[in-house]
Order: C-alpha cells, then structure tokens, then sequence
C-alpha cells in the first residue's frame, strides 16, 4: 500500500490556499485541514467570552479552554467550539480583525500544533493542510510542500467580489496588507516559505488551473517518494 501523502499548503492571505486545497483533496481522495478556521475558532472562543485578545497573557491562561473540533472532509469542511457549529461566524470581520493577535500567542500555537499533527498523523489515505506554517513547522517532513503567492492588487480584488462589494476594495487591500505583516512578522513560526516548497503564483491563474498545477506537482513527489 502507498504512503499517506501529506500536503502543506502555505502563503498569504487570499491567495486560494482553502479553495486550492479543498479542491485539490477531493481530486486526489485525501483529507483536508484547514489550520487558519482553527486560529479563528479559538479567536471566536475568546470575544465571546470576554477575554482581551490583544493581552497574550490573558489569552495564554485561556489557551487550553475551548475543545476546538475540525472536520477533515473536503467536500463539508465545519468546525465546532465546545458544541458548537462556529463554521459560519469564524469568518466575522470581528474575528477576521483579532486572529493575527491571538495566533501568535506561543501556547495557542503549542495546542494548534499539536492538533494538526495529530490529524495529520491519523488521516489513511493522506491530508491537504493549508496554513501559514505549515512546510515550515507543522509538517516539516510533507510529501509536496506549496506556497501559494498573488499580488495584493489580485488578492484584494478577489475579496471584495467574494465581499459582494460591502467593503471598499482598498479598504480590502489595506486589512490583507495588515494581517500579512502581523502574521510575518510575530516571532513564533510566523508566515514563511519553507526553503523546499514550490512557489505558486496564482495572480493569474484561474482556480482550476491552480489546483492542476498543484495536483501534478504532488503527483511528481509522490513518484519520486515511492
Ligand atoms: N486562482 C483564482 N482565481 C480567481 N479567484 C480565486 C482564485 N483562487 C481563489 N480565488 C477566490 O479568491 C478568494 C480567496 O480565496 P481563498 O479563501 O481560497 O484564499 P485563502 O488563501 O484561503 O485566504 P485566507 O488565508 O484569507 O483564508 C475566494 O473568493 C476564492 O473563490
Ligand atoms: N497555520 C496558520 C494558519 C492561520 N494562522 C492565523 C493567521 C491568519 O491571519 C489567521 C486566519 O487564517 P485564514 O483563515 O485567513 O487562513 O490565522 C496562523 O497563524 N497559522
């Protein structure tokens, strides 16, 4: 039987990792994690109880509190805090607004990390992880490791037709411009490019050029792993 193929997928805000690697582990029959809902999930745990998510102190003390559930299926990607369905309201710009803040909080990542593993390590057939630290850190020993790139231009476009238009594109642009900077540059395992992945930029490419691109290039390590 093969090895599970484990896949990181990494890169900046906007740039189609979720897009990219849902489609991409449907086509090659793998699980899927999305790491960035986990970051919101336990974002979303925090505003909702109150804890002030720009002291790391306080958010370090709660860190381990919300039992944080993700599911892996590419096709229905939802995640739960204590119970509850957070898969809609993770994505509020609230949250949007405070998750650079409490993902880098070193015990948030601590718990992040060692979830990711863990699904990483019991998925059969293999995973899609999509992140920010992913060939880096969490998966230093992936099968294929992709980092996805696109202009901020491209990126903010994107956004705001996804948006509908309810924020201006350069008010788009400035909030990715912000989070990129505050995700590369907090001191533990911030946004980088592992020196082995593969840059992708999708500036202009379509989606499903993307995933073919990225569907050869996993099959190409898969081959060379065998
Ligand atoms: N190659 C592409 N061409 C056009 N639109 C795309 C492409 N890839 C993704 N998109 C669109 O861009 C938007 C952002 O994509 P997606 O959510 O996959 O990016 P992301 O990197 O996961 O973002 P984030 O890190 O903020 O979660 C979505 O509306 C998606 O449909
Ligand atoms: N591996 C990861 C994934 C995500 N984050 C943080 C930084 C992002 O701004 C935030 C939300 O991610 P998104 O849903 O936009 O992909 O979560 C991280 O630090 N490490």
């Amino acid at each position: 039987m093969d090895n599970p193929v484990i896949v990181a997928i990494d890169g900046p805000s906007g740039t189609g990792k979720s897009s990219t690697s849902k489609a991409v582990a449907a086509k090659l029959g793998l699980s899927y994690l999305d790491t960035g809902a986990q970051y919101r999930a336990i974002t979303w745990w925090m505003l909702a109880n109150g804890i002030d998510v720009d002291d790391p102190a306080a958010v370090a003390d709660c860190a381990g509190k919300p039992s944080i559930v993700s599911g892996t299926d590419p096709l229905d990607p939802q995640i739960s805090v204590d119970g509850v369905d957070v898969t809609t309201p993770i994505r509020s710009q609230q949250v949007t607004a405070a998750v650079s803040a409490v993902s880098a909080v070193p015990q948030v990542r601590a718990r992040m990390v060692e979830t990711q593993r863990a699904a990483a390590a019991t998925a059969a057939a293999g995973i899609v992880v999509e992140g920010r630290d992913i060939g880096t850190t969490v998966l230093p020993d992936a099968t294929a490791k992709i980092f996805l790139t696109a202009s901020a231009e491209v990126r903010a476009a994107r956004r705001s037709t996804e948006l509908k238009g309810a924020v201006s594109l350069a008010a788009t642009q400035e909030a990715l411009i912000r989070r990129d900077a505050a995700d590369s540059g907090r001191k533990t395992s911030p946004l980088a490019k592992a020196d082995d992945a593969i840059e992708v930029d999708t500036s202009e490419l379509t989606l499903d050029q993307v995933v073919d691109r990225v569907v050869a290039l996993v099959e190409e390590r898969r081959a060379t792993v065998r």
